[in-house]
């Protein structure tokens, strides 16, 4: 049975990424709003928007902190911002609607969110997949690390230095595999279940882009930066 050692160096790289990724969390103002604001199909879109903004702004900032992230090419950077974003940001949510938080802020968010005029056909995976991400039990590190690794993905659109990623990605893939097998001593599965939660991102990532077709077309707006984000006009 090999023995699983964590270096020193990956133990660095798991705190400062572990510390980026809880320093960066939703200003408080827009999750009070989401508890006090009346329950209507508009008000609850137009706070999601809110959320989803701020979610977008979170994760540049906890992006920019990925040790080596900064030393990719600067086109690159983005590429990979736009191509991991929506992904980034369902691990995000799920991890957040999985957490009972004793605000009662989950069972608002997911109710505003039935509730916000998206149809039944996204809402049911989305649900399914914030379930199953919900029974894992992810440590905050697995977390931090899982959504890195969802944001390193070499195979984005318009990604030019594929190696440069694709070795980034791979220390990461690297430190998350030692940590499941150091937590998770009797699930010698767990890593590749959690790999396996990537696949299903990938499934949610196309249904999100017909999400924003269906609330254009119904004249729902968008933020700056959620068009820009996803190239929305
Ligand atoms: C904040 C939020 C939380 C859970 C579910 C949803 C639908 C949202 N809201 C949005 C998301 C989005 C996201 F922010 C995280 C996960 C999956 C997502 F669909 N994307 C967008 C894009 C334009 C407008 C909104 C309202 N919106």
């Amino acid at each position: 049975k090999e023995k699983v050692e964590i270096t020193k160096e990956q133990r660095a790289l798991i705190k400062a990424i572990l510390d980026a990724y809880n320093r960066h969390q939703i200003p408080q103002d827009v999750t009070k709003k989401l508890l006090q604001e009346q329950y209507s199909a508009e008000e609850n879109f137009l706070l999601l928007t809110e959320v989803a903004t701020s979610q977008v702004q979170v994760l540049v900032e906890f992006t920019k902190n990925i040790p080596g992230f900064l030393s990719l090419d600067r086109e690159d950077q983005i590429a990979l911002l736009k191509g991991s974003a929506v992904e980034a940001m369902f691990l995000r949510s799920a991890q957040v609607l999985s957490k009972k938080m004793p605000s009662g802020y989950t069972e608002v968010l997911e109710e505003r969110i039935r509730k916000s005029g998206m149809s039944e056909e996204f809402i049911t995976p989305m649900f399914n997949f914030y379930k199953s991400i919900g029974e894992l039990h992810m440590t905050q590190e697995e977390q931090a690390l899982l959504t890195t690794i969802t944001i390193l993905t070499p195979d984005r659109p318009y990604v030019k230095s594929h190696e440069a990623v694709e070795r980034l990605q791979e220390t990461m893939l690297d430190v998350l595999r030692k940590l499941c097998v150091l937590q998770h001593p009797q699930e010698p599965q767990y890593f590749a279940r959690l790999l396996g939660r990537l696949t299903e991102l990938r499934t949610l990532h196309h249904y999100h882009v017909e999400m924003l077709t269906s609330w254009k077309t119904n004249d729902h707006k968008f933020t700056p930066l959620l068009c820009e984000i996803w190239d929305v006009q």
